[in-house]
């Protein structure tokens, strides 16, 4: 069986990967990363850069990276991560009073959120993630929406992914309208990290972290473009729920169109699709498939290498039937039934698939590392307000 280890092989072309459900999709994209990681062996001179989002299908992700972590699996030490998003504070006041009313009406609408604000992404990627792993905190990179001049702020954004070689993976989500990052219908496909409207879907969508009050959400947020995701060496998506199928559908079986921000990553060498089953409702049949056969198939590195190098599989996808046949009586999978001609090592690992234990992740301090605190305060918010999981109670099925 060969090894992929530091290259990306198998072929320039989008990958899907479909699991049964989000965990099964989660702990798949968890060990993507790791395996990714362990692969690059980074060191502080060469660190691994990663490309992370929020929203809520990242939750399970991160949580099964604490835990990887946790069992002393992965260090991220050696890792940089850009976030994509962020939300800037209001406009400040200009200083004629003319334009101070007319300008009043829209800081109205355009509510910004402080940094430790429960729903901000600072306290988001804290909660979730960067208290609980080894990360340098001068290894994070978040957009700063206080930021005097936000505009001179995602230009230094994207300078600094450039500083440090550019982004190695590129985690991200996918709205219910196609948008990747924030980058909704209609944003041009050569964007860059800048300011964006939020679109009304999007906004929607979001308002069940904001009391499902629509007035609520920010209208605005800052984002890396299309063409900062599209310079990544590699992107990973997560689609789950039967409320991205259709975004899907446009992002994979359609043409390239800025509608559909996700449908831009077929222009891009190395993408990775990983998503549940719900998600695939409005995929042709042939679609699914196709996509199901390349990962039997056992030929591409990104679906059959560097996961499995980082742990052995210990079950079978079931195989191809090649000519109907009366169908057996069902039995229950054990060991000796697994066919003995696939390489053990496409064997996949039960151990990933079992529940996983819903132990409390409680933050440490992370200012006690810090040398120049980027989250000013946020760790005490972390410790008496933001438990864990209080996000994911408030969701509610789209
Ligand atoms: N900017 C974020 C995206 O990065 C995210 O992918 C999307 C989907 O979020 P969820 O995973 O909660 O459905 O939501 C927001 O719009």
């Amino acid at each position: 069986m060969a090894h992929y280890n530091n290259d990306i092989c198998g072929g320039h072309s989008l990958r899907v990967i479909i699991r049964e459900d989000p965990q099964e999709a989660s702990v798949y994209i968890a060990d993507y990363i790791v395996s990714r990681i362990k692969a690059f062996n980074p060191t502080e001179a060469h660190p691994f850069v990663l490309g992370l989002p929020t929203g809520s299908s990242p939750e399970i992700i991160y949580k099964i990276l604490v835990q990887r972590h946790r069992a002393g699996e992965i260090s991220f030490k050696n890792v940089v991560t850009f976030n994509m998003v962020c939300t800037p504070s209001p406009p400040r006041a200009p200083r004629h009073p003319k334009i101070l009313n007319i300008l009043t009406t829209i800081q109205d609408e355009y509510v910004g959120l402080p940094r430790d604000h429960p729903e901000s992404y600072h306290s988001f990627m804290y909660k979730h993630f960067f208290s609980h792993v080894d990360i340098p905190p001068q290894n994070i990179h978040i957009l700063n929406g206080n930021a005097e001049d936000l505009t001179a702020e995602c230009a230094a954004f994207d300078a600094s992914i450039a500083r440090h070689g550019g982004i190695e993976l590129f985690l991200g989500g996918v709205g219910p309208d196609g948008h990747i990052a924030f980058n909704e219908p209609g944003s041009s496909l050569a964007s860059r990290t800048r300011v964006k409207t939020l679109a009304y879907d999007t906004i929607l969508a979001n308002s069940r972290f904001f009391d499902n009050d629509v007035n609520k959400v920010p209208r605005m947020a800052m984002t890396v473009g299309i063409q900062t995701i599209m310079d990544s060496r590699e992107v990973v998506i997560v689609a789950t729920g039967a409320h991205k199928a259709f975004a899907l559908q446009k992002g994979l079986e359609d043409g390239v169109n800025h509608m559909w921000t996700l449908s831009a990553l077929q222009l891009h060498p190395h993408p990775l699709v990983v998503c549940d089953r719900d998600a695939t409702l409005e995929l042709k049949v042939k679609t699914v498939r196709y996509f199901e056969s390349i990962e039997s198939a056992g030929t591409d590195a990104r679906t059959q290498g560097p996961a499995l190098v980082y742990r052995p599989r210990t079950y079978m996808p079931a195989p191809i039937v090649t000519k109907r046949t009366a169908a057996p009586p069902r039995q229950q999978p054990t060991p000796d039934r697994t066919p003995v001609k696939v390489p053990k090592d496409l064997r996949i690992n039960t151990e990933l698939h079992k529940t996983m234990e819903d132990d409390e992740l409680t933050p440490d301090s992370m200012s006690s590392r810090m040398v120049d605190s980027a989250i000013g305060g946020l760790d005490g918010a972390l410790k008496n307000d933001l438990i864990f999981d209080r996000m994911g109670a408030r969701m509610t099925a789209q």
